[in-house]
């Protein structure tokens, strides 16, 4: 269980969330929704300690901060610099840093997290590719692969599906679903309000604060829905709709 008590994030004057509260259980997958500048990426990014936040979050009980082994992030694909040097391989290889340790090398166990990894997201055959020379959606099958090589209970991803066509999103959550199923838990934000919803089990809908939580046919009600948008949405009626 992943436990968030009065978490609060000040840029400058400018507070960005306020007074989050959330018990979320694991073996979900959660959608983090809400409008621009909602704090989507600030909730996650405050979650897992890459930003100064008041309040406290643990799982399982214990301090988070101290466990981050148990949680994998796929930033923004913005936020990463994709000039670097590096080869599909060595990215994936770079979510066993954990495992191996500074200063020694790679062993059997993290080649084969890394292989397992890439095949699962069907990337296998471009593993000695630049990673600068991949398409949107390969950049961001490879982000999550380097997070599965990784072997963490907790996914954190933020906006996986920018620059993704739809087959590419279709094989992204038949992963997430596959994860899920094998007991880990995936947050995942996304700021579009079209078909994908219906892929989460709970829904964080999020302005600056929690509108609502919970699964996702309690979540949107035209009620949240203005709420979190300051007026309901034309181009989103949720159906329900089924996975
Ligand atoms: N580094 C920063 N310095 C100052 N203000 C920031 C910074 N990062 C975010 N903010 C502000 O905090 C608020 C929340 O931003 P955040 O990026 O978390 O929103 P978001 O819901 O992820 O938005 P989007 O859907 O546009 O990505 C916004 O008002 C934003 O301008």
């Amino acid at each position: 269980m992943l436990t968030i008590a009065n978490l609060f994030v000040r840029y400058r004057q400018n507070l960005a969330l306020t007074q989050v509260d959330l018990a979320v259980a694991p073996r979900r997958i959660v959608g983090v929704i809400g409008p621009n500048g909602a704090g989507k990426s600030t909730l996650i990014k405050a979650v897992l300690d890459l930003i100064p936040a008041g309040g406290t979050v643990a799982l399982d009980g214990r301090p988070l901060r101290q466990q981050l082994h148990r949680v994998a992030y796929v930033p923004q694909r913005t936020a990463v610099d994709w000039d670097y040097p590096a080869t599909v391989a060595d990215v994936v290889m770079m979510g066993r840093c954990r495992h191996i340790g500074w200063l020694r090398r790679p062993g059997r166990p993290d080649r084969e997290a890394v292989k397992s990894a890439l095949e699962r997201v069907g990337m296998t055959e471009y593993a000695d590719c630049q990673i600068g020379e991949l398409s949107g959606g390969q950049q961001q099958r490879v982000f999550l692969a380097r997070a599965l090589a990784q072997q963490a209970d907790w996914l954190f991803l933020d906006e996986p599906f920018v620059g993704v066509d739809q087959t590419t999103e279709a094989v992204l959550f038949a992963i997430f679903r596959q994860l899920r199923d094998e007991g880990k838990t995936l947050l995942v934000v996304n700021h579009d309000l079209g078909e994908a919803v219906d892929h989460y089990d709970d829904i964080l809908l999020l302005r600056n604060r929690v509108v609502a939580f919970g699964p996702r046919e309690d979540v949107f009600t035209e009620a949240n829905l203005a709420a979190a948008y300051g007026g309901l949405p034309g181009r989103f009626v949720y159906s329900g709709g089924g996975r």
